[in-house]
């Protein structure tokens, strides 16, 4: 049986669930609830729409991103997992973010409740990739509800200590993104991407009015203010120590091929993370969970 099969199969007495084919062997979860409709690729675990009732959408997804596997979904919340940005090996070619994005997940576990619907996701590891020789999993719950709310839980599953770098590398949706400030983060230390050493503090509310790549230290709830939109999404974190807050601007999304030339404009990346001086050691056996909690006003 496929996977297409066998989710339509394990969700057929689930009221507000649908399964849809994407691609051939590639399906997606649409969730449907009286608060809200999402929808989540078992490829990577992507949520890829969220959209509470009433509301516009509040998660991006490009018109040109394409569902293939091995190929990550550009926008929606891409799972950054078990490192977050460049491989620690980066020579060696390894992929960027991590293997979760690119990887399929299982589904474990759907409750439906009167007004939300929570999917339980995972993901493992083995050791057996060159990239990770390590067993660890991941385990991803999302609630679809009047707000969003999704949880990341690393599992050290071997012998010995394991670093791990994550990200809920979250596309929000905006009216225009240079009509946009991103609150919160005003006092945190930040660099200028990964590959950047020199610590800068932020000082004031940020405009995306440029391309921006930072990396903060910051456990802070962030607001993102969508001027353009009249309406504030707000992101709340836990057990999260880095954001980054990242837009390509037009130079660098015009070289993108999964994205369309003007959809930088309607944008802002702003990712709950653990990562830079915030990576995980997990002893074995050990866990972390880490979370974020959407809403809009
Ligand atoms: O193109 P990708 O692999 O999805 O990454 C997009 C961006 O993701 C951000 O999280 C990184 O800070 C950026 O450096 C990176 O360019």
């Amino acid at each position: 049986m496929n996977r297409t099969a066998s989710l339509i199969e394990a969700t057929a007495e689930q009221p507000h669930i649908t399964i849809e084919e994407l691609a051939p062997d590639y399906p997606v979860i649409h969730v449907s609830n009286p608060q809200a409709t999402a929808s989540i690729a078992l490829h990577g675990a992507h949520l890829i729409s969220y959209q509470p009732s009433g509301q516009d959408p509040v998660i991006f997804t490009s018109r040109d991103a394409v569902f293939r596997e091995g190929k990550a979904i550009r926008g929606g919340v891409p799972i950054c997992w078990p490192w977050f940005s460049a491989h620690r090996d980066a020579g060696n070619g390894y992929p960027s973010h991590g293997l979760a994005r690119t990887s399929f997940w299982q589904l474990e576990q759907i409750e439906c409740g009167a007004d939300t619907t929570t999917l339980v996701l995972s993901f493992t590891t083995d050791g057996s990739d060159a990239s990770w020789p390590y067993a660890c999993k991941a385990t991803l719950t999302i609630t679809v509800g009047s707000t969003l709310a999704i949880s990341l839980r690393s599992d050290n599953l071997s012998d010995s200590a394991i670093e791990i770098s994550e990200a809920l590398h979250s596309y929000f949706q905006v009216g225009m993104a240079d009509q946009t400030e991103v609150i919160g983060l005003q006092g945190c230390d930040y660099v200028f991407s990964l590959s950047d050493t020199e610590v800068k503090s932020q000082d004031a509310p940020i405009v995306i009015n440029e391309a921006i790549d930072r990396v903060y230290h910051s456990e802070a709830t962030i607001e993102i203010a969508d001027r353009s939109n009249q309406r504030t999404i707000i992101v709340e974190k836990h057990n999260s120590q880095t954001t980054v807050v990242w837009n390509p601007g037009a130079e660098a999304a015009a070289a993108m091929g999964d994205l369309a030339n003007d959809e930088y404009h309607h944008f802002v990346c702003v990712e709950p993370a653990n990562a830079w001086p915030n990576r995980m050691t997990l002893a074995p056996g050990t866990s972390h969970t880490s979370s974020m909690t959407v809403s809009v006003k």
